[in-house]
């Protein structure tokens, strides 16, 4: 449901170049107000070609794109709200700092002290103040990544589109500049739509992650929903580690995997459906074999720092990757402990519209029910 909340609402976009398979493939979705959105998904997936759209610089084959409220399939991208920053910032190597971020101002003839000033606030934001008068060329890519961004936000949009902004960077460098892009998306309060590939990243700066793969959105939701209750085999492999078995749904709450049955919080399944059980290697506990929901035998062992990475292969032959602060011996028979609430059942390839449309048939049957429960 839209409300005035909303700024950019796709409507059954689909986009094709020529007459091939189609890019994007008949997407819907809603963009709130002030907050912090990522597109996430391997390459080729369509990421790019959704900023595009959103910056007028392609109009979709079919569907409708909003902006406030008003379509905007057809309005120029210089007629919209909107700036990007380009993966290699496309900064003017022949201009300074100063007339970089200017450039904009200067093209829509606002007066020089009005220039100035915005400019100035602009560097002010992305905490380079006292550079106006530096060249390009003598900037590190953490100061032009925040030139371009400053160069963007001057123009003062009310969506910022950060087409995979820190993949120059080494990982010191990209690490704080996550946290010095979150920290400006707060301060100023628009709309950030940042892509990614990287889906450690997509967790620590989103409010919201739209998951892509193959031209559709395959999960939405904020970094907790996403990790905790991945929607289908594709988000569960894309985000963080995850064992993944084949099992069978008894009835609700009840899965049967690696031949056993185990009490889990999910419903909604027809009895006896065929599904995928996901389970973290950090909600995996290695205990004795006499005391673990499975028996499994140690395969290897790596040592992470932190923790040991422990790979077990249960009596069924399923793999587990276990996350142990405690050191098992390979070959060793270890059991393996966990919550009812550890075990995620899922549907394989299921979309988010097929989810939600059982969810809702389930919650109608189910009305009386009280206990809150998980619905895959
Ligand atoms: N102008 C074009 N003409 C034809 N095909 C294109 C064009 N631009 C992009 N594509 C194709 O569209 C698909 C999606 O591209 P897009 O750039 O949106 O992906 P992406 O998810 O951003 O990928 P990456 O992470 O590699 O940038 C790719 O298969 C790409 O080859």
């Amino acid at each position: 449901m839209s409300d005035n909340n909303t700024i950019i609402r796709f409507e059954h976009v689909t986009k094709r170049y020529d007459n091939d398979a189609p890019i994007l493939n008949d997407v819907s979705f809603e963009i709130e107000r002030g907050k912090f959105y990522t597109l996430l998904g391997p390459s080729g997936c369509g990421k790019t070609t959704i900023l595009r759209l959103i910056a007028g610089f392609m109009e979709p084959s079919e569907g409708s794109i909003y902006f406030n409220g008003k379509r905007i399939n057809q309005v120029p991208a210089n007629r919209r709200q909107v700036n990007t920053v380009f993966q290699d910032y496309a900064l003017f190597p022949h201009l300074n700092v100063f007339e970089n971020v200017a450039f904009g101002l200067r093209i829509k003839k606002l007066k020089n002290d009005v220039i100035t000033s915005k400019v100035r606030e602009a560097l002010r934001f992305v905490n380079l103040e006292g550079y106006e008068n530096r060249e390009i060329t003598e900037m590190s890519g953490g100061q032009r990544q925040r030139v371009a961004i400053a160069r963007a936000i001057v123009n003062e949009p009310e969506i910022l589109l950060l087409d995979e902004p820190l993949s120059a960077l080494d990982l010191k460098l990209r690490t704080e500049m996550q946290y010095e892009l979150r920290e400006l998306q707060r301060r100023l309060g628009i709309t950030f739509i940042f892509v990614t590939h990287d889906q450690e990243e997509a967790l620590a700066m989103s409010d919201e992650i739209f998951v892509l793969n193959k031209g559709s959105i395959q999960q939405s939701g904020t970094p907790t929903d996403i990790y905790d209750e991945p929607i289908n085999r594709f988000v569960a492999d894309f985000i963080g580690e995850s064992n993944i078995v084949v099992g069978r749904m008894k009835e609700d709450y009840v899965v049967e995997f690696a031949g056993r049955t185990f009490e889990c919080v999910d419903g909604g399944f027809n009895r006896d459906e065929q599904v995928e059980i996901i389970i973290r290697p950090e909600d995996l506990e290695m205990t004795k074999p006499e005391n673990g929901k499975l028996k499994a035998r140690v395969d290897t062992q790596l040592f992470r720092g932190v923790h040991y990475e422990i790979i077990a292969y249960d009596e069924a032959g399923n793999e587990w990757l276990v996350h142990s602060t405690k050191k098992a011996t390979v070959d060793e028979w270890i059991g393996l402990d966990f919550d009812p609430e550890a075990i995620h059942v899922m549907r394989f390839n299921e979309t988010e519209e097929e989810f939600d449309r059982r969810i809702e048939a389930y919650t109608e049957t189910d009305e009386d029910e009280e206990e809150v429960v998980h619905v895959r």
